[in-house]
């Protein structure tokens, strides 16, 4: 293995998985599988990268640092040469943490100097300038994040945000350096052995600044971000003649569908309305939920009985009722409970209803979702839309999975991504 990812989100961990498996255009990219949870056995031999899908964003930072050494730990002892931290492209964090601490243990695990932070992930708008976070012509806390239900996101300064958060010391690399060239910026981010580490956070607005990054830190055992700052990885492992570049055909699903959705944000919520205009939909009242008067077998019904018409179950909420409903209940013991029931549905659907197609909506959703089907592993294959992949698991029986992260996916994603997954 190559290069490895810790990633801090299921949804993140398949958006970095498609972009080492994709490669920058024309080039091919990386032999990719995608772990579920820090494997207990070593990888197959073919593995080039290896992601490793953690639920650690929401969890209290000394849990996510355990679990992101413990996962960086196996990563090494694959062989990698380059560990890559992705977090999420709107910097989903808090004040306490994760995505400081967990760069704080890792620079000091791996002996880093200046470890690149990156969330820009510009085909999803989110860019990088001044150390400052935009979502497409908003600065981040005036995106919608700021409603977040679990990390909401009140600042776009990521120098200060992560300040807050990690003890090691920000810096910051402005656009102006970055488009003098690869050369010039791996310059600056090479330090002598004397030198203290450094989280340096670096501005970015395209694909090339990212692949000029990417290039740049060819050399750096540690680097951090959303997915793009993975573009150009690849490039280097072949560059470097350690990777070929070919990646393997994988298969095409049909069966049975059945798509559940736990993220509220504004694109999903956009994607549920378009997919009920054509689909059969249920969507789940908080309040039923939280007095356990909705069940698994419930949502397993709805699913089987409307089939012909690629049923959808979703507990999405807009901010005013997601906020009145943390007020009544608790946001965590909201989650708690959606991600039990999602979990059970998921495993009723999958063990015993013999569902084929599986689409999940949101982050936190797909990794109850996953952790309740104790997958294992997943193979990556084609991009869905930008970030998402097809996955697949190898069992007897088929199964073809999206993880879609809450903002991703173009308004009919959810039919979409079952025909891709079918391949059509
Ligand atoms: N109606 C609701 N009211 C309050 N909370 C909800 C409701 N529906 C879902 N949630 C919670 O909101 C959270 C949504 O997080 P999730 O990560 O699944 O989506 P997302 O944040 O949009 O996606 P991503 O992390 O990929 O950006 C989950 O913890 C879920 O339990
Ligand atoms: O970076 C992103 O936006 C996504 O991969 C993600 O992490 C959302 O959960």
């Amino acid at each position: 293995m190559l290069i490895g990812v810790i990633a801090d989100d299921f949804t993140g961990a398949s958006d970095i998985a498609v972009t080492l498996a994709k490669g920058l255009p024309g080039e091919g990219g990386l032999h990719t599988t995608q772990y579920l949870g820090v494997p207990q056995q070593p990888a197959l031999s073919d593995v080039e990268a290896g992601v490793i899908a953690l639920k650690s964003r929401s969890l209290p930072a000394d849990q996510a640092v355990q679990q992101s050494l413990e996962a960086c730990e196996w990563l090494l002892a694959q062989g990698c040469e380059q560990i890559v931290f992705k977090y999420c492209s709107t910097f989903d964090s808090t004040d306490a943490g994760n995505i400081g601490p967990v760069l704080d243990a890792l620079a000091q695990r791996l002996e880093a100097k200046r470890v690149v932070v990156c969330p820009a992930f510009p085909a999803m708008g989110r860019t990088v300038y001044q150390g400052n976070l935009f979502v497409h012509d908003r600065p981040l806390n005036e995106s919608g994040m700021a409603h977040h239900p679990l990390t909401p996101m009140k600042d776009a300064d990521i120098r200060r945000l992560l300040a807050r958060q990690a003890t090691t010391p920000v810096s910051h690399i402005g656009w102006q350096q970055v488009v003098q060239g690869s050369e010039a910026l791996a310059a600056r981010l090479q330090a002598s052995d004397s030198d203290a580490a450094e989280l340096v956070v670096i501005d970015a607005l395209s694909d090339r600044d990212l692949t000029v990054i990417g290039i740049a830190a060819a050399g750096s055992r540690l680097i951090s971000g959303g997915s793009g700052i993975a573009l150009a990885l690849p490039h280097n492992m072949i560059k470097a003649g350690k990777a070929q570049g070919n990646r393997a055909a994988l298969p095409r699903v049909e069966g049975a569908t059945a798509i559940l959705v736990g993220s509220c944000s504004g694109a999903t919520r956009g994607q549920i309305d378009e997919h009920q205009k054509q689909h059969a939909v249920l969507a789940l009242d908080i309040q039923d939920v939280m007095h356990e008067r909705v069940t698994a077998d419930d949502i397993v019904q709805f699913i089987l009985t409307q089939q012909h018409a690629c049923p959808l179950v979703y507990s999405s909420g807009d901010p005013d009722s997601v906020q009145q409903a943390q007020q009544q209940f608790g946001q965590h013991n909201i989650s708690r409970r959606l991600d039990q029931l999602f979990g059970d549905a998921a495993r009723k659907l999958v063990y015993e209803a013999g569902i084929q197609r599986l689409v999940v909506g949101g982050g936190e959703t797909s990794g109850a979702v996953v952790s309740a089907l104790a997958l294992g592993s997943l193979q990556v294959g084609e991009e869905i839309d930008p970030g998402v992949p097809a996955l697949f698991a190898q069992r007897t029986v088929p199964l073809a999975l999206a993880l879609k992260s809450g903002n991703f996916g173009r308004n009919d994603f959810f039919a979409h991504a079952l025909q891709v997954l079918a391949g059509a």
